[in-house]
């Protein structure tokens, strides 16, 4: 699946033409997640699709999504970009991006200087960069790029084979290990506690995807995760917002 994605993403590419810049208000993606006020940062997904998981929700509206996020004080919001595989697109992005006052996340998969170009121009204020899809050359290539256009950058990682052989060759601001291999879809939290003892204190690390409970965000907490990456849980919860108090420990699971 992973290669079918990235072979998608070339032809993309290919026929990509850069949309005129979009002028918005940039949030500090890195500093939303540092809130005083919580001990772990959330970023919440929106996605209406996973290749994994089929439709997540039939009736996404993204403005109304974000709405709710903002409004239950969510720190940043994730959009998946991608339209084949997750069902998302770049005018959902910047939909939300128009409509909160929240950093965005762009959630796709980029392979390429002209997508890092593309978001900027969107209004992104990060991008996400997954490790195994990139060489470490065309990572940190790609990473200085998004920094020299004034965007964050979550650097995704899924083994500790593909992390200590990055951190050879730089240490990115933030980290997010994917609890779920994308090779194999397989999903478990314990990936943040393998990896966590290799990151280096500096970095702020994210624990993304497959985590579901209250008890799942204290387990990677405990970890050492400062932030964490949630989308299905909120999408299949009666509505976001409820979801997001959920993973808070605010309300019961249903
Ligand atoms: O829906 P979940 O299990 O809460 O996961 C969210 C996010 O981590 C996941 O969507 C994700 C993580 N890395 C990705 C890379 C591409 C697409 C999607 C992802």
């Amino acid at each position: 699946m992973l290669t079918k994605i990235v072979e998608t993403k070339r032809k993309e590419v290919s026929a990509l033409t850069l949309p005129p810049k979009v002028l918005v208000r940039k949030h500090s993606f890195y500093e939303a997640l540092q809130n005083p006020n919580r001990t772990v940062g959330l970023i919440a997904e929106m996605k209406k699709a996973s290749p994994s998981k089929g439709i997540l929700k039939e009736s996404f509206a993204p403005i109304d999504i974000g709405a709710h996020y903002e409004k239950v004080g969510v720190d940043a919001i994730s959009v998946l970009t991608d339209q084949q595989y997750f069902k998302g697109s770049k005018h959902d992005l910047m939909m939300v991006k128009e409509t909160t006052n929240l950093p965005v996340l762009r959630k796709d998969f980029i392979i390429d200087s002209l997508q890092v170009q593309e978001s900027a121009r969107i209004g992104a204020d990060a991008i996400l960069l997954i490790a195994e899809i990139l060489t470490d050359e065309k990572l940190f290539q790609l990473y200085q790029e998004a920094v020299e256009s004034g965007l964050d950058v979550l650097v995704e990682v899924h083994s500790l084979e593909r992390l200590s052989q990055l951190l050879q060759t730089f240490t990115p601001a933030i980290i997010g290990v994917n609890n779920r291999n994308l090779k194999t879809f397989e999903t478990d939290i314990e990936s943040t506690r393998k990896l966590a003892s290799y990151i280096p204190s500096s970095t702020l690390l994210v624990s993304e995807s497959g985590i579901l409970t209250h008890e799942d965000l204290t387990m990677v907490s405990s970890y050492g995760a400062k932030a964490v990456l949630v989308g299905e849980a909120f999408m299949k919860d009666i509505s976001p917002s409820i979801g997001v108090r959920r993973l808070f420990g605010e309300l019961e699971h249903a």
